[in-house]
């Protein structure tokens, strides 16, 4: 490719995208002329009215780059639940409960961000790792510490990655240890303020690629008065939220014992369930709970690995998109072990398929679950992984479509130290696509542009 930024110029390239859910459409020699500012201006397709002269046309002018042959484009991955404090711990203390784990492992390591020194050293390796894997867009839980939560933004704009930073809430002293919480519902409040002021008024994010989130850690360590002060602030500036829901037995009835509602319809009449809100793992949403969410216009971070170690269960995705309710795709470093959109994507199709099937081979077939209709297949999950994302986000990324930031990944299916292996027997487009998404790894992807500059 001549050059790398993208920027100005138009792309000549084959791909695919999955700007519906199930539909998967296979992009041939596409022409995508791209902003100065990154934004997508132009799809055009061989065969359109419009194609050979705008093919021409950005000949002459010297702003036509091309992919290299082979190489396919995908949309940039969103990862809608990553705790970046956590990714020293990635692989580790994955077979104790979610109440053990958070006291035991994960509080104790969040709170070495008070130093900005090791903040700066794991969140510079994170994003620059993340990037490298395809996830263009990440939606962040950051610690309860203003300057981390900043240094995290900070590394985000200078990497180049887009990406939703939040300073993390918790300040109920029955639920979370003195060494590492809000010291009170004002301290959780101010301090979600300063990083937002922080980012909004970042001379480097004048275009807003990164952006800040209010972000209660769960019901269980929020007071009610902290969960009211964000619920208004949230209001006030038009934020993004995130949060866990109902994830695990444990914290589903914790919420409802102490409220006396789900942890949706608690966080609801807080004020935190909007559009741009994007709860994570969600597994024991009620029906009700979902009718809710779709109204509402919030999103579920599906986590199906974490969900594995930490859940219990198997988050019931089909019944929540058929009820029409917003869905992305989350790695949940480090309650799952894993970085890659690319394996969320694969455990999601798997999990599925678990939750369709049952599990227990000493049952029948036909009683070995409950669930009818439960899988969904790589052509959606693929869909959650980049348009789903977005969507969940309000964000226009995801797709190749005018008005799009140019978010994107090259994968190198022939990348020699890459996992991806082609037979001359792929019959279909739909079948190579499949390919690539289970079997790709690092070294397949061999370009990442976030609003059309390379990235990585
Ligand atoms: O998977 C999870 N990771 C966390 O850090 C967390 N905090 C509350 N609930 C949580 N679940």
């Amino acid at each position: 490719m001549q050059g790398l930024g993208l920027r100005g110029r138009t792309l000549l390239a084959s791909g695919f995208h999955a700007p519906e859910r199930g539909d998967i459409d296979a992009l041939h020699e596409v022409l995508i002329a791209i902003g100065e500012d990154g934004v997508i201006r132009t799809v055009t397709r061989p065969g359109e009215e419009d194609y050979e002269r705008a093919l021409a046309t950005a000949r002459e002018t010297g702003v036509l780059s091309t992919l290299p042959d082979g190489m396919l484009l995908l949309p940039g991955f969103v990862d809608l639940h990553v705790h970046a404090p956590q990714y020293p711990q990635l692989g580790r203390a994955l077979d104790v409960p979610l109440e053990v784990w958070l006291h035991k492992y994960t509080f104790p390591l969040e709170a070495r961000y008070a130093d900005a020194a090791f903040a700066r050293r794991v969140y510079r390796r994170l994003v620059a790792d993340l990037l490298a894997t395809g996830t263009t867009t990440a939606l962040y839980f950051a610690t309860v510490h203003v300057e981390a939560t900043r240094i995290l933004a900070d590394i985000c704009l200078e990497e180049g990655q887009r990406a939703l930073v939040g300073k993390v809430a918790m300040d109920d002293p029955q639920s979370c240890p003195d060494y590492y919480r809000d010291a009170s519902p004002e301290a959780a409040i101010a301090g979600t303020w300063e990083v937002i002021d922080h980012i909004r008024s970042h001379p480097a994010n004048r275009d807003g690629r990164v952006r800040p989130v209010v972000t209660p850690r769960f019901i269980p360590s929020c007071t009610n008065a902290t969960l009211q002060g964000l619920g208004e602030l949230a209001r006030d500036c038009g934020c993004h939220v995130q949060t866990h829901c109902s994830e695990s037995d444990w914290a589903h009835g914790y919420v409802l014992a102490r409220h006396g509602m789900t942890d949706a319809a608690s966080l609801d009449r807080f004020g935190l369930l909007g559009a741009g809100s994007v709860l994570a793992h969600s597994n024991f949403l009620t029906a009700d709970d979902m009718d809710l969410l779709a109204a509402r216009q919030a999103a579920v971070a599906h986590c199906p690995v974490s969900n594995a170690y930490f859940a219990g269960a198997v988050f019931p995705l089909r019944a929540a998109l058929e009820k029409g309710v917003r869905v992305g795709l989350g790695t949940d470093i480090s309650g799952g072990p894993i970085s890659s959109i690319l394996d969320a994507m694969r455990a999601a199709v798997m999990v599925s398929r678990m939750l369709e099937s049952g599990v227990d081979p000493a049952l029948p077939p036909r009683q070995r679950s409950a669930m009818v209709d439960a899988r969904i297949d790589f052509r959606e999950a693929f869909h959650l992984a980049t348009a789903g994302g977005g969507d969940a986000l309000n964000l226009p990324v995801g797709r190749f479509a005018p008005g799009c930031h140019f978010d994107a990944l090259a994968i190198d299916p022939a990348a020699e130290d890459g996992t991806i292996r082609l037979w001359d027997v792929e019959a279909n487009d739909e079948m190579l696509l499949e390919t690539i998404l289970y079997t790709a790894s690092k070294p397949n992807i061999a370009g990442v542009w976030v609003g059309g500059a390379h990235v990585a």
